[in-house]
Order: structure tokens, then sequence, then C-alpha cells
């Protein structure tokens, strides 16, 4: 049988797309051929004009972009007008966190351009949005995100596989955030300060480009939007329901995520003392999210759990979820890494396969 060739777009190249490009460029398939055409910055980029795959390998593709891209990205209406002009089905790989490419995708859906991706964006904004992209038209290209909850791990696939067996979901809660679940697991047990365990998750690739978005729960309360959106609830967006800060009131404003890293251990005193006051308890503090279908609730933020508690006891970046269904009346729980280049970018090639198989 011929190799199924398929065409990917690949969308940044920082920690996720890093990862991403080495794992596409040693994929060794018997029945697909990924030709990796087009890599995109924010300030160049690079196609292949032919549509033959870009000559790069696994070890010298970042060489070999900083020798030959051309200056300026494209945007993303002419890199829909690119890969539509070859025949070869095509996948956007969007590996940032930028908004506009995320409002970009029903254009791309619409032109039969298929999307595995990361960035949660255009999952937890708009519900429009989310409408759009799950149209169902069968002329439309097909959409993935398995990477936008707990990184690699099974869970957005899994869930809606589930449902669409007819199972019917009645409450998830957990820790979605790899980055914050590293935070507070390391400053439960080790005497560091706050501020230097998250500059440590930001080196460690865990954070977002701006650990604001983290420490805020913004990017938990992304992720339970989505998962509230797959189990059937109508969340608006993420301004739904109330989300508890954990960035100190005077450095939301600060413009650059640069100067709120300078900035925050001037608060690694006030942050010590909830983490004391919990202590005194014998409790840790754990940021968690929760979505109860039946009472239509959602919310996230931080709780204190005793020692004993399951969610007390979860090591360096793991997530935990726990899902509880009309058939699964005891909960199954997923656990594992939910953050990191190589988990991440392993869930967003995994959907690349799975939209390679169907196309
Ligand atoms: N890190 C993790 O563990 C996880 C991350 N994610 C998601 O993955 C996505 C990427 O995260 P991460 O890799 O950490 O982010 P980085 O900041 O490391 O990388 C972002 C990349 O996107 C590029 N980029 C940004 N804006 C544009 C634009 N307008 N046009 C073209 N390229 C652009 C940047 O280009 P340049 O290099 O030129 O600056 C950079 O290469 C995010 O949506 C994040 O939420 C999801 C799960 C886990
Ligand atoms: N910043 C995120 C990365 C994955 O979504 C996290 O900390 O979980
Ligand atoms: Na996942």
């Amino acid at each position: 049988m011929p190799l199924k060739v398929v065409n990917v777009a690949i969308v940044g190249t920082g920690v996720v797309g890093s990862s991403f490009l080495e794992q596409i460029l040693n994929v060794k398939s018997s029945y697909v051929k990924f030709n990796v055409v087009a890599i995109l910055k924010n300030k160049s980029h690079l196609i292949s004009k032919d549509y033959s795959s870009l000559p790069i390998t696994a070890v010298n593709w970042a060489s070999y972009i900083a020798s030959n891209a051309s200056e300026g990205s494209l945007t993303p209406a002419a890199l829909i007008e690119f890969l539509k002009k070859d025949k070869t089905p095509a996948i956007l790989v969007d590996n940032t966190s930028n908004a506009e490419w995320a409002y970009a995708y029903p254009e791309f859906v619409s032109n039969g351009v298929s999307i595995a991706t990361p960035n949660k964006k255009a999952f937890s904004s708009d519900l429009n949005l989310w409408e759009k992209l799950f149209s169902g038209n069968p002329d439309h290209g097909l959409v993935y995100h398995e990477a936008t909850v707990g990184a690699g791990l099974p869970v957005v696939n899994f869930l809606k596989e589930i449902i669409e067996t007819g199972d019917e979901v009645e409450k998830i809660e957990g820790i979605f955030s790899g980055s914050l679940s590293y935070i507070f697991n390391t400053y439960s047990s080790d005497d560091i300060k706050f501020s230097e365990i998250v500059a440590k998750a930001k080196e460690l690739g865990y954070t977002e480009p701006d650990p604001r978005d983290d420490l805020s729960g913004m990017d938990v309360a992304r992720k339970v939007t989505i998962l509230a959106r797959i189990a059937g609830l109508k969340i608006e967006s993420t301004s739904a329901f109330p989300i508890n800060s954990f960035v100190p009131g005077k450095l939301s404003e600060i413009p650059t995520s640069e100067e709120f890293m300078k900035k925050l251990p001037e608060h690694d005193e006030e942050i010590k003392q909830l983490k004391e006051e919990a202590a005194q308890s014998g409790e840790v503090l754990r940021f968690v999210g929760s979505i109860d279908v039946k009472q239509n609730k959602v919310s996230v933020g931080i709780q204190r759990y005793s020692n004993s508690h399951p969610f007390a006891s979860l090591k360096g970046s793991d997530n935990v979820v726990s899902i509880k269904t009309k058939r699964y009346q005891n909960p199954v729980i997923i656990q594992g890494a939910g953050a990191g280049a190589d988990v991440t970018a392993a869930g967003v090639l995994s959907d690349v396969v799975k939209i390679a198989q169907r196309l």
C-alpha cells in the first residue's frame, strides 16, 4: 500500500514546539509520511516552495531555520493560501499561546485544514468559537486538542470517546496545573522561597510564557472551561465563574512577565504566611478545579488538604484528574506529569497521528 502523505505546518518553536519538531522528524511510520512544509516563528518563517518536506532533521532543524528562514512571519490567511495550493491534506500544528492564531482556526477548518494544538485559547474563550470548531461539518478539517488539558495525559480524547459511546459525566475534579503542582509540592516540602520555585518552574518549561497566567488561576480556568464544555455545560467563557488568583494584587498590572518575576521576591513573606497557617493545621495548599455537571457548577481556587489526602502526595509536575460518570461511579483517576516539553509535544503528536489516520 502506498504511504499516505500529509502536509504539516508548524507555528511556534518554543518549549513545546522544539520538542514537537524533534519528535515528528523522528517518526518512522509504515503508513504515513509527514511532510513538514512550513515552520513559523514570531518574526520569521520557512516554507517549502514545492511542498516536499523541508530539508531538516531532528538534530539540525534549529540551525537550519536560523540560517535559512525569511524575515517576518506569515499571517494565518497567508498560511491557509499556501496550504490550499497543494492537494495533499494538511494539518496546522499551533504550538503558540497566541490568540490571533486561535481565533483563525475556523478559517483553517472551513478550508479543509485540520488542527492539532496545545493552545487553550480557542477552546476556552467564546462559546461561539467552540461551536464553530465542533460543528461536525464533514467537509471541514478535524480539530484535536488533547494537550490543552493535562498535557500528554489522555484526558480530552478519553472524555470525548466515553461521551460518544453514551456515557454521561457527573463530576470532574483535580489538579490541572503542572506548574502550580510543582510549585506547591516543592513549596510544601522544601525550605525554599516562593519566588525561587516559580523561577525554577519557568526554567523547567512548566509555566505559561507569562507565569502570571498560571499563578492567577487563568490557565486552570481555561482547562476547566474546556472540560466543562466537553461534559456538556454551556460555559460562555472563563469569566462565567470566580477564579481565586495567587498573583499578589499590585503585580497583576505590571506590563511584562520579566518585570513581574523581578518583583515577585517582595511578596515571598506574605505567601509564606499562608503556607505556615496551613502547616499548623497539618494541611498543605493545593490549587484545584472542579466541575459538577448535575449542579451546573464550576470552581477554581486554592484549597487546603490534610497531609493524608491523595492530592497532598503528588510529585513533581503531576496532575491528577478524577472523572465520575454514569458508568464509572467509582471515578476514573488519571495521574502523571501535567506539564513539560516532551510530554506535551507527545500529546500533540498523538493527535497529529489520529488526524492522519482519519484523513
Ligand atoms: N509548556 C507546557 O508544559 C505546556 C504548554 N502548553 C501550551 O503550549 C503552547 C506553547 O507553550 P510553550 O512552548 O511553553 O511557549 P513558548 O513561549 O516557549 O513558545 C511559543 C512559541 O510561539 C511562537 N509564537 C508566538 N506568537 C507567535 C505568532 N504570532 N506567530 C508565530 N509564532 C509565534 C514563539 O516564537 P519565537 O520563538 O519567535 O518567539 C515561540 O516559538 C501554549 O499555548 C501553552 O499553553 C500546553 C500544555 C503544557
Ligand atoms: N502552564 C501549564 C502548562 C500546561 O498546560 C501548566 O502549568 O499546567
Ligand atoms: Na491531555
